[in-house]
């Protein structure tokens, strides 16, 4: 809920603060970059502006920019606010007017921090959350309410941030994703099959300021037009966090290799496959200046997922191999799926053939993988990289 004429959205970050000066004010122009990007995106009026440790938005639209805001990675939180002279008496005004058109029963509480220097008011936080607290509460009575504090759990927070020359008001903050701005890292290819799990491991990458090249290995047989779609879709959604950053999808075709390795090799089969694939990944990184591979796997999760038969396919290739969803379970990266939208498309059913064995290795040792998997594996890994169409996004 925002403060009626709320025109202004306060923006918090969080890690940028630790950074040097140089770096905090390159990741805050990124960060500001990023969200105009996403505010034209959606049409949202709104301009942007950067002040030390803070990020503004101007805006007639401020629910929409709060929600272009709490999307952006690199925000922590966001408050539409209304602005008033930063003194004792213009506040407890503000808060009153406030009180009078939001206030609908219940116990409310005024929270205050003064920001920047402190000697530039006669007064302190404890002052404003007193007199504000007696203003709202006076605004309420005269309105024929039933005003209660609870300083705990209030119902309703009328917060104040006063600082030199103004004083915000405002009445909740919104959560954002937290992280790092994207670009503010190199790029990491994502194998991205479009399931539940790598969908959200690239979400987590961007989170943490990578942009990501999304790369589908296309199963031929044992996959299907539903399963690219499937894998596509996911990537849109990806897109829509970040617009200004080109996430079309690698389409590599590995029908050939998928079907011989399905014919060719029993328990072994999966590893071998994931190793083409991140040969696959390695080789798109290679060309993309991309610095490693990511998968959505994590630990125990399937059985080509053990810790020992991770580490039998990282080997596969020179580069890192980065598994944002290591340690996480499964109900929790399916949590995020449903809160980042990747969920739905994820489990669109696609009707494609399963590739894994009845009884797969769950323990795998290299040299005996490495013996029976085809010599040219690599190699056609890098040639089907090569060809890989380049697939830009509807949206
Ligand atoms: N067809 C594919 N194209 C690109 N990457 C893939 C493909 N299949 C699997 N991967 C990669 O290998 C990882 C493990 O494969 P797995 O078989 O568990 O995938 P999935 O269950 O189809 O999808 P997800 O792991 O995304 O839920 C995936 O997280 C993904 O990073």
């Amino acid at each position: 809920m925002h403060p009626p004429g709320a025109d202004i959205v306060l923006v918090r970050h969080g890690e940028i603060g630790t950074k040097s000066e140089q770096v905090r004010r390159s990741m805050e122009e990124r960060l500001a970059r990023n969200l105009s990007a996403l505010l034209a995106d959606r049409g949202v009026d709104g301009s942007v502006e950067r002040e030390r440790t803070r990020l503004f938005v101007h805006s007639d639209e401020p629910s929409a920019a709060v929600g272009a805001a709490t999307d952006t990675f690199g925000v922590v939180s966001a408050s539409a606010a209304v602005r008033t002279e930063p003194t004792l008496d213009a506040i407890c005004e503000g808060l009153a007017a406030i009180a009078r058109e939001r206030f609908d029963g219940g116990t409310f509480a005024v929270d205050a921090r003064r920001a920047g220097q402190q000697s530039a008011h006669d007064f302190s936080s404890e002052d404003i959350e007193s007199d504000g607290g007696a203003a709202v509460w006076a605004a309420i009575e005269a309105a024929g309410g039933d005003p209660a504090v609870d300083l705990d759990e209030p119902d309703l927070t009328f917060h104040v941030e006063c600082r030199r020359e103004v004083a915000y008001l405002f009445l909740d903050k919104q959560a954002g994703p937290g992280g790092l701005p994207v670009g503010t890292q190199e790029p990491v290819v994502v194998l991205l099959s479009g399931g539940i799990d790598s969908p959200v491991a690239a979400w987590k990458l961007l989170k943490r300021g990578c942009p990501v090249v999304p790369v589908y290995v296309d199963l031929g047989a044992y996959g299907g037009p539903d399963h690219r779609a499937r894998a596509l879709s996911t990537a849109e959604t990806l897109a829509s966090y970040v617009p200004n950053v080109d996430l079309s999808v690698r389409v590599a075709d590995g029908g050939a290799v998928v079907e011989r390795l399905a014919d060719e090799l029993d328990a072994r089969r999966m590893l071998a496959l994931r190793r083409f694939m991140l040969a696959v990944g390695a080789r798109v990184a290679e060309r993309t200046d991309a610095v490693g591979v990511a998968t959505g796997e994590a630990i125990g999760q399937k059985s080509s997922q053990t810790s020992a038969n991770l580490a039998v396919t990282d080997v596969a290739v020179d580069c890192p191999v980065f598994r944002p969803n290591l340690t996480a379970d499964k109900a929790d990266i399916t949590q995020l799926a449903r809160e980042i939208g990747t969920f739905e498309a994820s489990t669109i059913p696609t009707g494609c053939n399963r590739v894994a064995p009845s009884l797969p290795e769950t323990n795998a040792d290299l040299h005996a993988v490495r013996e029976r998997e085809p010599d040219d594996l690599f190699e056609r890994a890098r040639a089907v990289a090569d060809r890989a169409e380049v697939v830009a996004l509807d949206r």
